[in-house]
C-alpha cells in the first residue's frame, strides 16, 4: 500500500543552504521544504535574503554550501530542464514596451519553448481570465499599472508553470487594485493545483494570502514557520500579526503583544 507522505510532494526543498557573496553571508543554514499545492508567503526585513532564497530556486546561483531542489532536480546545473516549471512575477510588470500585451504573452510562451501554434490560443484565454478581453492589442503604456500587472501574471501562467514565483508583485499597486489581484491570483492558484510562493513586505498580505508563512531574519534563515487555519478569527489572525513581527524583530520590544493562537503551529 502506498502511504502519503507530504515529503514525497516536495516542489522546494532548502537543506542547511549558505550563500556567501564577497565578504557578506547572505543566506545561512537556511532550512525548509514547501510542498506540491501549497501558497507560501515570505516575510523579513529588508536584506535579510528572501531575494537570495528566490535566486537560488530559480538556479541563478549555485549555494556555498547544502542543497537547493526544486522538484527533486537541482536548479543551477540543470538550468535547462526549469524551463516552463517555474515562472517568476516581479513587483515591476516588465513587459517589452514595444509590444502588445498580447504578444508580451507569446514572447514569454517561446522563451518556454512551447509550439508556435499554441501562442495566440493560449495568450489570449490567459488575458481574458485576468480581466483583459478588449485589450490584447494594447502596449504597455497605454494601461494602467495594475493591468499591467495583470499582463505579467497572464505571461507566468500561459506556460502552465509548477511552481509560480512572485516577488513583490501586489505591493507597487493601491490597495484596493492589490487586494482585487490577490484574490485572483490566489483562485488562479488553487484552480490549477500550482504552487505558489511571494515575498511580501505587508504582513497582512501574507496571513491573507495562502496557507503559510516563512518568516526569515538576517543572516537569511529561518525565524518561523507558521501555518494558517482558513477558519481564523480576526483575534487570531492579530495573535498571529504579533508572532510575525516578533519572529521578524525579536528586539522590536512593545511591538509584541499576546501570543500565538492555538489555531497556528509552527511545522
Ligand atoms: N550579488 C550579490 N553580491 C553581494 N551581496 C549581495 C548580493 N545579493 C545580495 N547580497 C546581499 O545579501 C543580503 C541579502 O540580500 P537580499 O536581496 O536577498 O535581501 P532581501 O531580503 O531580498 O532584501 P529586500 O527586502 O530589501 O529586497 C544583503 O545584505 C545584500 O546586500
Amino acid at each position: 500500500m502506498t502511504t502519503y507522505a507530504p515529503e514525497n510532494d516536495a516542489i522546494i526543498e532548502f537543506d542547511r543552504v549558505e550563500k556567501t557573496f564577497p565578504g557578506h553571508r547572505a543566506v545561512e543554514n537556511l532550512d525548509f521544504t514547501i510542498s506540491r499545492g501549497e501558497l507560501v508567503s515570505v516575510v523579513g526585513v529588508t536584506g535579510c535574503g528572501k531575494s537570495t532564497m528566490f535566486n537560488l530556486t530559480l538556479g541563478l546561483f549555485a549555494p556555498t554550501r547544502g542543497t537547493v531542489q526544486v522538484q527533486g532536480h537541482d536548479p543551477y546545473t540543470e538550468f535547462d530542464w526549469f524551463r516552463r516549471k517555474v515562472a517568476v512575477v516581479f513587483q515591476d510588470a516588465r513587459l517589452l514596451p514595444w509590444r502588445t500585451a498580447l504578444q508580451n504573452v507569446c514572447v514569454g510562451m517561446k522563451f518556454a519553448g512551447i509550439e508556435k501554434e499554441r501562442w495566440e490560443p493560449v495568450a489570449r484565454d490567459w488575458l481574458e481570465r485576468l480581466g483583459l478581453a478588449g485589450r490584447e492589442n494594447s502596449y504597455p503604456h497605454q494601461l494602467s499599472g495594475g493591468q499591467r500587472q495583470r499582463v505579467s501574471l497572464a505571461r507566468a501562467f500561459a506556460v502552465d508553470p509548477e511552481l509560480i514565483l512572485c516577488d513583490e508583485s501586489f505591493s507597487a499597486l493601491d490597495e484596493i487594485t492589490a487586494k482585487a489581484l490577490r484574490a485572483e491570483f490566489v483562485e488562479l492558484v488553487r484552480a490549477g493545483n500550482k504552487t505558489g510562493v511571494v515575498i511580501t513586505h505587508n504582513i497582512a498580505e501574507a496571513l491573507s494570502l495562502g496557507n503559510r508563512v516563512l518568516v526569515m531574519r538576517p543572516p537569511g534563515h529561518l525565524a518561523d514557520d507558521v501555518h494558517l487555519d482558513p477558519d481564523a478569527t480576526q483575534e487570531d489572525v492579530d495573535a498571529l500579526r504579533q508572532r510575525v513581527l516578533r519572529a521578524m524583530d525579536p528586539g522590536g520590544g512593545d511591538t509584541v503583544v499576546g501570543t500565538p493562537s492555538a489555531k497556528a503551529s509552527s511545522a
